[in-house]
């Protein structure tokens, strides 16, 4: 949505600045006429419409806000040619027996006889096959865009019965889409390039006069819109801008714009040649009275070409309600020759009308109205604000106030207490610096009394060091002797150690000796016992022969009485006892090492 709306958006500013100036801006509007039976014989059974647009602006729509100046818009002028009917294929009608159109040059040929025919322009020329939809993009879609622009316009359909102005105009196309006329398109248009802010409003009006003194126009209808679209910021120049207090850009002062414009739709009565309608009766009081209509319009487009100060607008209730539509009155350029009725003229007088286009623009005083409403109610609101802000500022400066009062209050007992306070320890500090001072005095005076004394203990300790030395002298010396005497000692002491050694050796020498000894005593006495044994035997053996048992007996005794190995023994125990004497005594003289070894 946003897109297309954007789109549109852009499609119409991209209009508006294509909205051409001078006299090209007429090629922008167009103003169709239908060319009827005044233009062809209508035994011709050629149906063709001229139709012309130009948006115009009566000098009472005009508002003093618009600053735009006129710009000259031409009426566009074009005629189109409708494929024959059932009707016309029964009256074997042949347009091309009377009709030429050549689209690319835009020009309609009449052909007068075989061999001469006259050449008529247009601002368009569509054949028969051309279609609705091409027909509203070159005839009125450039009229409904400056419409939106601002700018009235005006598209009307002219042309006798039957030439097929209500199917151009009013086509509904309910059941093909590409049959919807010029009214169906432009009200798409329009609808889908305004926004929800515009305002668009549609009269219906069909001019049925009954009435009246007149009922020619009765089967003239007009759709006559109406567009009330509001001027965009940018499109508008600002004419003040008001900025409050803080710098805040507020209510730009200006006055809202509005553009108002005008689309019209007219679909004309049909117009007759009585001469060959061959209408009777209440038809050709009708036609008359149609005739007249169209001839009031005539009369007014032949006013507006000849620059005329006066356009007789009130002579038909057609060109009443046309009446905006000749907006232009008095800045229209006009063409120089007169509005005969007849096709030639009127084409030619029609495309020369020149219509100056300006926008209608006014202030939207309502809106204006509304906006500074607002305005109002937010400056009150605002003020109202602002006076509670300062109630609420003042109470809180009242409250800071009272707070800073009481807080100095606070503040100055507090300094008078800290200033006692300082006062009472200053003094206390005082008396104490005084006591230091005088600490300090009986400091320096034990000071110098140290350093007096120190000098004396120096004095005293050179003496004592010299006397040490001496004394010192004295105790190594002895200390000397006694590790003379203790080496001696320990010297002797392993001396003995070794004594005793060898001693426990020869104890064990010994002891092998004694047992080997008691060894060889027992097989000594083992010997004895045996000799005596053997000395008992043969004694009881020996009685007859008593000599030899004396001789054996003192050889026995011999030998008891000469041990063997005794005096070796004697020896021995002796030794041992020496020995043991010995090793007593080095026993003695041990434990009297240990003693004197171990005490201190
Ligand atoms: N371009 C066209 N293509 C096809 N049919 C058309 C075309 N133009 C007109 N017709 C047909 O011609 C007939 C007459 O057309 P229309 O009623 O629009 O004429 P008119 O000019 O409005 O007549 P009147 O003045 O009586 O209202 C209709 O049946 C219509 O459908």
């Amino acid at each position: 949505m946003a897109s297309s709306s954007a789109q549109r958006s852009s499609q119409r500013s991209e209009r508006q600045n294509h909205i051409p100036h001078g006299r090209s801006a007429a090629s922008s509007l167009s103003r169709s006429v239908d060319n009827g039976q005044q233009l062809l014989p209508n035994n011709l059974s050629v149906r063709s419409k001229l139709h012309a647009s130009r948006p115009s602006l009566p000098p009472s729509s005009r508002t003093n806000c618009s600053n735009h100046d006129p710009e000259p818009a031409r009426v566009r002028v074009a005629v189109r040619l409708r494929p024959r009917n059932a009707e016309d294929l029964l009256s074997d009608a042949d347009f091309a027996d009377c009709v030429e159109i050549q689209p690319e040059l835009k020009r309609l040929n009449l052909k007068k006889n075989n061999w001469s025919s006259e050449a008529y322009r247009f601002d368009e020329v569509f054949s028969e096959s051309a279609s609705q939809r091409r027909v509203y993009e070159v005839v009125a879609k450039p009229v409904v865009e400056s419409v939106l622009s601002g700018y009235n316009g005006t598209v009307m359909a002219y042309g006798q019965t039957g030439t097929g102005k209500t199917y151009t105009l009013g086509r509904l196309g309910k059941d093909d889409a590409s049959e919807r006329g010029i009214m169906v398109r432009a009200m798409e248009d329009i609808i889908s390039s305004t926004s929800g802010s515009d305002s668009i409003e549609i009269s219906y009006l069909q001019t049925d006069f009954s009435r009246e003194r007149s009922r020619i126009d009765k089967y003239s209808l007009a759709t006559q819109v109406s567009i009330r679209r509001a001027v965009h910021e940018e499109e508008k120049e600002i004419p003040f801008q008001e900025k409050d207090s803080k710098g805040n850009l507020s209510y730009d002062g200006g006055i809202p714009i509005v553009r108002n414009s005008k689309l019209l739709i007219v679909d004309l009565a049909g117009s007759e040649r009585l001469d060959k309608s061959g209408s009777e009766g209440h038809s050709v009081e009708e036609a008359k009275f149609i005739n007249l209509s169209l001839t009031s319009l005539g009369k007014c487009i032949n006013a507006l070409a000849e620059n005329s100060p006066h356009i007789p607008v009130r002579d038909s209730k057609l060109t009443r309600l046309l009446r905006d539509s000749f907006g232009g009155y008095y800045d229209a350029s006009l063409g120089k020759k007169g509005w005969p009725l007849n096709f030639k003229g009127r084409r030619k007088e029609a495309m020369k009308v020149v219509n100056m286009l300006k926008l209608k623009e006014e202030f939207d005083y309502e809106s204006l109205c509304r906006k500074l409403e607002n305005h109002v109610d937010h400056l009150s609101a605002e003020i109202d604000r602002q006076l509670k802000l300062r109630d609420r500022e003042r109470i809180e400066m009242e409250r800071s106030l009272r707070e800073c009062h009481e807080s100095f209050d606070k503040a100055e007992k507090s300094l008078v207490a800290r200033s006692e306070f300082l006062q009472k320890e200053n003094a206390h500090l005082e008396i104490e610096l005084e006591g230091t001072l005088n600490e300090l005095n009986r400091l320096k005076d034990e000071n110098n009394f140290m350093h007096s004394e120190v000098a004396r203990l120096e004095i005293s300790l050179k003496h004592v060091t010299i006397h040490g030395r001496k004394e010192s002298d004295k105790i190594m010396v002895k200390l000397q002797e006694s590790y003379e005497v203790h080496q001696k000692t320990a010297n002797e002491l392993d001396s003995l150690k070794a004594e005793y050694n060898e001693l426990l050796t020869d104890k064990a020498t010994l002891a092998e000796e004694l047992n080997a000894m008691r060894l060889t005593l027992q097989i000594q006495e083992k010997q004895r016992k045996a000799v005596e044994a053997e000395l008992v035997r043969l004694k009881k053996l020996v009685p007859e022969n008593g000599d030899d048992y004396e001789d054996k007996k003192s050889h026995v005794k011999e030998n008891r009485a000469k041990p063997l190995v005794l005096p070796k023994l004697n020896q021995s125990r002796e030794t041992i006892s020496g020995q043991r004497a010995t090793i007593a005594k080095i026993c003695e003289e041990g434990k009297k090492l240990v003693l004197l070894l171990s005490s201190p």
